[in-house]
This record gives C-alpha cells, structure tokens and sequence, in this order.
C-alpha cells in the first residue's frame, strides 16, 4: 500500500489559557490518502484552518501527532512535499504572471532554461497563456487564482492544501474554477485538503467531505460521495453536478451539518439551495 498523503492522529489545538483558554481542535483523527481529495466543511470557528495550518506547519498541535507522507509536518514542509493557496491570491503585484508562478523554483534554485519550460507548462494548465506577461492588478479574481494554483503547483507536489481558495468569487467563476480544479488534480494525480464553506462545493470537487463542528472543534462525520454514487474525484466531470448521487451526498453533508453524529440515519432528501454554512 502507498503511503498516507496525511495522517493526523489525536490532535488537540489549545490556544490561550484560564479563562481565555479556546479548544480549537479536540482529538482529531484523519486520513487523506494518495491522491485522494478531502474536503474539510463545518461553521466558522470549527477549526477547518487550523488543522490546515497544523498539517502546512504554519502552527503547532498542542498534541497529537501529524505526518505528511509519513514525515513530520516540518520535514515534509522544508522537503517542499506540499503546495498552499489560500483565498487571497497573494500575488506579488510587481511581477507577472509568469513571475509570479516561477517564484518558488526560483527561491529554490532551479536553473533557467527549467524554470521556463516548467512555468510554460503551467501556464498552460491552468490556461493563461495569453496573459503570461500581465501583472496581476490586469487580472480577474479567478484569473488571479488560477496563478496561485499554478505556483502552488511549481514544484510538482504530490499534496495540494487550499483554504476556501475560490470563496472571494463569484458563483459563475466559482463553478469554473472548481471545473479546472479537478481538471488539474486528475493531470497532476495530486491529493488535495480543501477548506470550504459550500457543500456543493465540496462534493462536487471530493471523495470525502469531513464535517466539524466547533467548541471544541471536532470530526462529526465523513461522507464518502463514491458511496452515493459519484465517481472518484479524479474521473468526475461538470455532469456530476447533475447526478442523483450528488445530491444524495448534499443530503449527507448537510444531515451532519446540522444533526450532527448519527444524523444520516435520519434525515431525507435535500436540494442544494441555501448551502453556505458560514
Ligand atoms: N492564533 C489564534 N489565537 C487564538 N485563537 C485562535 C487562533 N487561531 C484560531 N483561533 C480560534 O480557534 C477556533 C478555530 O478557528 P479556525 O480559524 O480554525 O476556524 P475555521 O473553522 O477555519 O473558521 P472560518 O470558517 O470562520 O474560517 C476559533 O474559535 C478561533 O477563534
């Protein structure tokens, strides 16, 4: 069997003390395997970024132990075993698109003539090509984005970890983006941990959708959209967004959401309007 993309095992997050103490993460255990796209969805304040921060090593788990392809979070992140993107795109405004993606290959020393045949590549990918001279206030947000997929994506990780990326766009650019999203994980076969507040969102793009909820923030469920009749992310197509079994699994999700632990046994069919969970 391959190795875990990530492995998260009991892992608390407290922040402050006394009275100020906030349970962020309480016992928290999950699996994303290779390749495998996982989606984190629950209301403000469960601790969905903070356990993306933990597995990116931009904090630390007050306990518990956290493995990014059966390294430590530090190591796999000084061994560059992942890429980030965030919901600002966080370009920077001074260099082009083509700059702005071959920046990590750049930081890490990779000659030229590479550098250009990779950011090519990428260009391509993520299609903008014809804007590979912009600047990115000459950009759309989705455009905007769509760079930061791309740099995330400069050093070929195998692990892709995303925090509401799409959440500043609008509906139609969303769905867009979500489309090319899964376009590129099937090309690239990178596994994927994706913040969202939207369910649609996160069962269209998923295997897995895992509900949280806060105080102390914690897995209530998982729901394996492949169970309700969706494809793998990888072969899934805009079709999807049709199928019964996505809506099936909107169902699921939003059982848990707001039954929580034992809610799918419950609950019947649901529409996928009003399904921000914000
Ligand atoms: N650096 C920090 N110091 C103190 N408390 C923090 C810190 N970071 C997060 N928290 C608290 O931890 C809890 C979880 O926060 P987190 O940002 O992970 O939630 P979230 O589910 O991502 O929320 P949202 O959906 O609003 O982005 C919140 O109560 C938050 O106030």
């Amino acid at each position: 069997m391959t190795e875990a993309a990530i492995t998260v095992t009991g892992v608390d997050r407290i922040f402050g003390k006394g009275r100020k103490e906030v349970v962020a993460l309480r016992d928290v255990d999950l699996t994303v395997a290779d390749g495998e796209f996982v989606s984190l969805i629950g209301p403000s304040g469960c601790g969905k970024s903070t356990l993306l921060r933990l597995v990116a090593d931009l904090d630390t788990a007050t306990s518990g132990d956290i493995r990014v392809f059966g390294k430590v979070a530090r190591q796999a992140r000084l061994d560059q075993d992942y890429g980030i993107a965030f919901q600002q795109a966080g370009l920077l405004p001074w260099r082009t698109v083509t700059g702005n993606i071959e920046l990590p290959l750049k930081l890490h020393g990779a000659d030229a003539s590479l550098r250009k045949a990779r950011v090519a590549e990428l260009i391509e990918l993520v299609g903008l090509t014809e804007f590979a001279k912009s600047h990115p206030d000459q950009l759309s947000g989705g455009m905007q984005q769509r760079v930061a997929i791309a740099r995330a994506l400069a050093e070929s990780p195998r692990l892709l970890l995303m925090d509401e990326p799409f959440g500043a766009l609008d509906e139609i650019t969303r769905e867009r983006m979500q489309n090319e999203l899964v376009r590129i994980c099937a090309e690239t076969g990178a596994a994927v941990l994706f913040v969202t507040h939207s369910i649609p969102e996160a069962v269209f793009l998923s295997d897995r959708v895992v509900v949280m909820s806060p105080r102390p923030g914690r897995i209530t469920g998982v729901v394996d959209v492949r169970a309700d009749g969706l494809t793998g992310a990888h072969d899934r197509t805009e079709r999807a967004r049709d199928e019964e079994g996505f809506f099936r699994a909107v169902a699921d999700v939003r059982a848990l959401l707001h039954g929580g632990e034992g809610a799918l046994a419950e609950t019947g069919p649901a529409g996928v309007d009003s399904v921000d969970v914000r």
